[in-house]
């Protein structure tokens, strides 16, 4: 990875803009639309930054040439960028290599140097996407890994989707596209945890217009997994010449069944088959979904004009590229096959016109008006899903996350590098009786961006806009089942707790069946990490009671006695001091050395944020709120290795039941209780007071911060960083 430039590439083609229009700006041609393409750049360029702007300007002169029909200048500039151009440089001479090949091509063309264009091979990849990743499945696998927005795109559409079913027994989800199925393994995961209702059948059809044998071998992996979450599961595919073909018959579609439909990277495809588009869509909304989730790649080059999509094209495959520099090294070969993917599709967007042009984009003020056209409805995306893409990111090392960017377009979320726009993800419910069928033409040209960040400082509210429309599901823990009948009344009413559990249910999902619990569960715990655990938790103990006491205090101040929350409180800081013991007698029946130890950055940050929550601009109902939390994530993770089917070690299992007895279960229950009075006062005199709605978005931002501070600290343990 490179650390010694200062422009990014993007930055790179704006500085060789500026410049080329200072050159020919007395010329007879009018430049004056690249204006728009000049933004502002850093001022101190490195010497490998002045020889990057020389080679993009020599790229665009020719581009330039080339679209003028001046083929004698054309090739000399053509000639300088083959020169120093490298498809093993940075990231910029990458970009000048493919692009320089495609306007060669252009050249060619133009010139009638050649007439058929590209290599059959090439075009084979191009028109057959399927073929392209079953060719090239590792390379794209280890980008796709590599590359933060993808997986932020595939867990915030994910969410989505969980929440429009969540409170369906029956779902049937149609993926477009199902590759190796790794998105669908989140939704089931998430199913398999739901307890209310209880998912009785999870269908997955499959589309695919080629290779059904790795369609089906995906099915296979995904029955194993369901099994081995005990979630009645069934898997169909259905296989067409042409997506053309597609019919709502071919779907085995049940009354009763939840439809939700996936598209990731692929409607696109599409754009090139007359009718097409149209013809899938209308097939898509007589299964009746309720809801769809797409991804497409952020760019406009289908109906543009030769300049204009050369522009559009450089940066978007700029910003590709510089993101590959910023994750991936030079020499990585992964990263090369990609490019010389790109390269290809570079190519066919730059040279080709009409039906040769196989490879073409849209943006999402394309789609929605494609989508609005038959009466499909943009959908705000949750704050939860937004949180999973937020999330996902910062576990890249790449930046940790904070070069990927989200942006907000209606209401779809943009996703990019450094705030160039790479994909979009959208979310559409069907209404049946609306829609002016019929493909309007498409937008061009970028409507106003409401841009915000999502921002994460615990000392700060969500700054998401409103907080989205809860989904009501009831969710719940282990304890809770078990107590059936006991304390019903408690039960039912599901409040305000359970409503934030749902919308974040993947969140909570990963922090009470994170892979470390899982472990211990099916007895293949790496000792070593368990030791890990035990010698951090100690020292987070010893900060936790402070915290305990701090919560105690406001229930002093803001309680009123007669409601009983101080017993329970103080029931809890009394038994810390039995658990800090049991913790010394653990550590030395594992022979871990608690005065060795020291606190790593994970359980360092977690303290941190209990510190935060002590102080005094922290109110009672945000406090106990995070406190129920940080108590309910460990009473429901080893309450799991204890359920039937558990295969939790002899020696471990004195540990699972310290917080995974029914008496803890209990325990958490009277603080869930708390909370929840807490925080239905508080949404009641949110009507009448700001205050209140934001003691509210407090307390939903504790609730997600101490979910994800529990994830960090299972994977500290199994030793993350
Ligand atoms: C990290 C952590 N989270 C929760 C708990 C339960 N008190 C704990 N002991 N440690």
């Amino acid at each position: 990875m490179a650390t010694f430039r200062t422009l990014s590439t993007g930055d790179v083609i704006r500085v060789a803009i500026a410049r080329y229009l200072k050159f020919y700006s007395h010329g007879f041609v009018d430049l004056s639309w690249l204006n728009r393409f000049c933004g502002s750049v850093p001022g101190n360029f490195s010497e490998e930054d002045v020889k990057d702007v020389e080679l993009m300007y020599c790229l665009l002169v020719s581009a330039e040439k080339i679209g003028s029909l001046q083929f004698d200048s054309a090739s000399t500039f053509l000639n300088q960028c083959e020169k120093f151009s490298s498809k093993y440089g940075s990231s910029v001479q990458r970009i000048v290599h493919y692009f320089t090949e495609a306007l060669r091509e252009k050249f060619d063309l133009e010139t009638g140097r050649i007439t058929s264009k590209g290599a059959k091979g090439e075009e084979n990849m191009l028109l057959y996407p399927e073929v392209m990743v079953v060719n090239l499945k590792p390379a794209l696998l280890a980008c796709f890994l590599e590359l933060p927005f993808y997986q932020a795109t595939r867990f915030a559409g994910m969410q989505a989707i969980i929440e429009s079913v969540a409170a369906a027994k029956r779902v049937h989800l149609i993926d477009l596209e199902i590759r190796s199925g790794a998105q669908c393994m989140l939704l089931m995961q998430a199913l398999a945890t739901q307890h209310e209702p209880q998912v009785e059948l999870l269908t997955i059809t499959a589309v695919g217009t080629t290779l059904r044998h790795e369609i089906e071998e995906t099915g296979k992996t995904l029955a194993y997994f369901a099994k081995t979450l005990n979630l009645p599961f069934s898997f169909k595919v259905v296989m067409v010449t042409s997506l053309k073909d597609l019919n709502e018959n071919l779907f085995e579609l049940h009354k009763g069944e939840v439809v939700a439909i996936h598209s990731s990277i692929t409607l696109h495809h599409m754009i090139r088959l007359p009718n097409c588009l149209e013809s899938v869509i209308r097939v898509l909304k007589n299964t009746n979904p309720q809801v769809m989730v797409v991804t497409e790649i952020e760019a406009n080059d289908n109906l543009l004009s030769f300049e204009d999509r050369f522009f559009e094209v450089l940066f978007y495959y700029s910003t590709f590229f510089d993101c590959m520099e910023d994750c991936m090294s030079r020499s990585d070969q992964n990263r090369m096959m990609v490019e010389e993917l790109l390269g290809q599709a570079i190519r066919n967007i730059i040279a080709n016109e009409g039906e040769e042009r196989i490879v073409r984009h849209m943006k999402i003020d394309a789609w929605r008006a494609f989508f609005s056209s038959f009466g499909l409805v943009e959908t705000e995306l949750s704050m939860s899903s937004l949180y999973q893409a937020e999330l996902v990111v910062k576990n890249f090392a790449c930046g940790k996350g904070k070069y990927c960017t989200f942006e907000k377009n209606g209401e779809s979320l943009i996703v990019g590098w450094k705030g160039s726009p790479h994909l979009s993800l959208s979310v559409w419910k069907f209404h049946q009786d609306k829609g002016r069928e019929g493909f309007i033409h498409h937008v061009f040209g970028p409507g106003p961006l409401s841009v915000y960040k999502v921002s994460w400082d615990p000392l700060s509210t969500l700054k998401l806009g409103s907080v989205s429309v809860p989904v009501s599901v009831s969710r719940r823990s282990t304890a809770e089942k078990k107590m059936e009948g006991k304390t019903r009344e408690d039960l039912e009413k599901s409040g305000m707790i359970d409503t934030w559990l749902g919308k974040h249910s993947l969140l909570y999902t990963g922090a009470t069946r994170h892979p470390f619990i899982l472990s211990i569960r099916d007895g293949t715990v790496d000792l070593s990490s368990f030791k890990t655990w035990l010698g951090q938790d100690y020292l987070f103990v010893r900060e936790f009671a402070p915290f305990v006491a701090s919560v105690l205090v406001k229930a002093w101040k803001e309680s009123d006695d007669s409601y009983g929350d101080r017993e329970v409180i103080l029931g809890g800081l009394a038994s810390l001091n039995d658990e800090v013991e049991w913790f010394k007698r653990e550590a030395s029946k594992w022979g871990v050395q608690l005065s060795s130890i020291s606190p790593q950055k994970a359980n360092e940050n977690y303290c941190r944020f209990l510190e935060y929550l002590m102080s005094p601009e922290v109110g009672y109902t945000v406090a106990i709120t995070a406190f129920w939390a940080i108590e309910a994530v460990y009473q429901e993770s080893f309450a799991h290795c204890l359920d039937d089917g558990a295969n939790t070690p002899r020696e471990l299992r004195e540990t699972c039941q310290r917080w995974g007895n029914d008496g803890f279960g209990q325990y958490c229950l009277s603080l869930k209780k708390i909370a929840n009075r807490r925080l239905e006062k508080a949404s009641e005199d949110a009507r009448l007071v700001d205050a209140s709605k934001e003691v509210l978005n407090k307390a939903e931002v504790a609730l997600i911060r101490v979910m994800e501070h529990e994830v960090e600290f299972w994977n500290m343990s199994r030793g993350g960083s």
